[in-house]
């Protein structure tokens, strides 16, 4: 089933090959949402309802639900599934509320005093996938950390269902966090609708939300030629185990379905120190991906994974980093040693007992996350990614003697004398 290989036989450029995800080598994806952006940028919400028409196959009138249209979704749920979108959402709450902290006020020299302080990003805008399966669990993880961060506004665009509407998943987890509209747009031409804004929907600052190739390109290319920015780009899920002889393959494989039932571009990959552990994770994936409704869709992404043997954990760690995995499953007993070696992932769950799919839906942390090698660079969704921090500095009598002159020296040795002026006028009062 994986495709294996033995990380010693391996070249640079091999191992560089193997760590390329989701590119788009011809210009297919990104020439489709170009047309699209353009769409939406010129006709608004008529683009809205064209493309709704071509790509979800739904003729729309109103182009959101109001409040009412939400309670009424809201209420068709059973009160077991509404107790485990709260415990979900108290969960997201108890984590990311943590993350507000105040940092200290400094004196970089007497008198001369810096701080920061946060403000909330005004308009945000969620994006709640819902091309293969509908994500209530993402609203959640958006949700949340923009209503502790305080944003004013925020917009969610989710893709409508063939009735026109969004699930009683969706309209609950809307209830909870208190917005009363949710606009019928999915894809490509939802984030052009939020980044230029359309008759129905309102242009937004920040844009947020994790999606397929379309979505993902389209927030790329709308930070690039806008003022909206992005929070990262969150694309198709990934999911990289490491594992050593201590552990199952039973879980490993249920492990690595999870990741590939979300779309025929997903990626689960292993990458082992034990060649016979790799065989029976083949076995396994075998007999559960027969039990799976999704097995013709997680089938195709594990034809698009492979396993990697290693001779110790350590290379398999080092193969993790250079990958950079949206989701890290470390399965070995070991794991606590490992963690300090993490230097590349966007989520990491730790020994046999964690699956990655509480970190999906309900153990607190965030399912937003990087993808195809992003978090190199970028960390997941957070309550920062919903702020600014803005510096402030305030310099008394004392702080402008003690600093004035290193800043009239540097403004000269880079041959802006206004720069120096502006401090040497101050100086010079100072002392009359
Ligand atoms: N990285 C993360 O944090 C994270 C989190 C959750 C989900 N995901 C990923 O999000 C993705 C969700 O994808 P999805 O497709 O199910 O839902 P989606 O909502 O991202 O996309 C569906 C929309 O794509 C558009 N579309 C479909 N085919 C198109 C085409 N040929 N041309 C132009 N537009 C087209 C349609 O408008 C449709 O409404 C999955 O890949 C999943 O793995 C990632
Ligand atoms: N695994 C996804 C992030 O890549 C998040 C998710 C939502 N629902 C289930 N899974
Ligand atoms: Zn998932």
């Amino acid at each position: 089933m994986l495709k294996t290989y033995q990380y010693e036989q391996l070249s640079a450029q091999d191992i560089d090959r193997l760590t390329l995800r989701n590119t788009d080598p011809n210009n297919a994806i990104q020439d489709t949402v170009e047309q699209i952006i353009a769409q939406v940028e010129q006709n608004g919400d008529d683009a809205l309802r064209q493309l709704a028409l071509k790509y979800d196959q739904i003729s729309l009138d109103a182009l959101y639900l109001d409040e009412a249209e939400i309670e009424a979704l809201a209420a068709t749920i059973s009160r077991q599934q509404q107790r485990a979108l709260e415990i979900a959402f108290q969960n997201i709450h108890k984590f990311h509320a943590t993350q507000l902290k105040k940092e200290r006020t400094i004196e970089t020299m007497p008198g001369v005093t810096c701080w920061r302080e946060v403000r909330p990003i005004e308009k945000v805008g969620l994006y709640i996938p819902g091309g293969s399966a509908v994500l209530p669990s993402t609203l959640l993880m958006l949700g949340v950390p923009a209503r502790i961060a305080g944003c004013k506004e925020i917009v969610v665009c989710s893709p409508p269902q063939k009735d026109g509407k969004v699930n009683g998943f969706i309209a609950y987890c809307l209830k909870l966090l208190q917005i009363k509209k949710i606009y019928l747009t999915g894809g490509a031409q939802a984030v052009a609708a939020m980044a230029y804004g359309t008759e129905s929907v309102p242009r937004v600052d920040k844009i947020f939300g994790p999606g397929n190739q379309f979505v993902t390109k389209a927030k790329s290319l709308i930070q690039s030629r806008t003022q909206v920015s992005i929070d990262m780009p969150a694309g198709p899920s990934e999911v990289l185990v490491i594992a050593d002889e201590s552990a199952n393959a039973d879980y490993i494989a249920a492990d690595l379905l999870a990741q590939a039932e979300h779309g025929a571009d997903s990626q689960a990959v292993l990458v082992s120190t034990s060649s016979s552990l790799i065989e029976a994770v083949n076995q396994a994936l075998l007999l559960q991906l027969g039990e799976l409704p999704r097995a013709a869709i997680a089938q195709k992404a594990i034809e698009n994974s492979y396993a990697i043997c290693t001779t110790d954990i350590t290379t398999a760690l080092a193969f993790s980093n250079k990958y950079a995995p949206e989701h890290l499953i470390i399965q070995s007993d070991d794991w606590k040693r490992l963690v300090y070696g993490v230097q590349n992932a966007g989520s990491v769950f730790l020994g046999h007992l964690t699956p990655e799919s509480v970190g999906d839906y309900a153990s607190g942390t965030n399912h937003t996350l990087p993808t195809s090698g992003y978090a190199r660079s970028y960390s997941g969704v957070s309550v920062d990614s919903f702020v600014k921090k803005i510096t402030f500095q305030q310099l008394s009598q004392d702080g402008l003697r003690q600093i004035g002159s290193t800043v009239e020296i540097l403004a000269e040795l880079e041959g802006l004398q206004a720069h120096k002026n502006a401090v040497s006028i101050r100086l010079k009062d100072l002392e009359s």
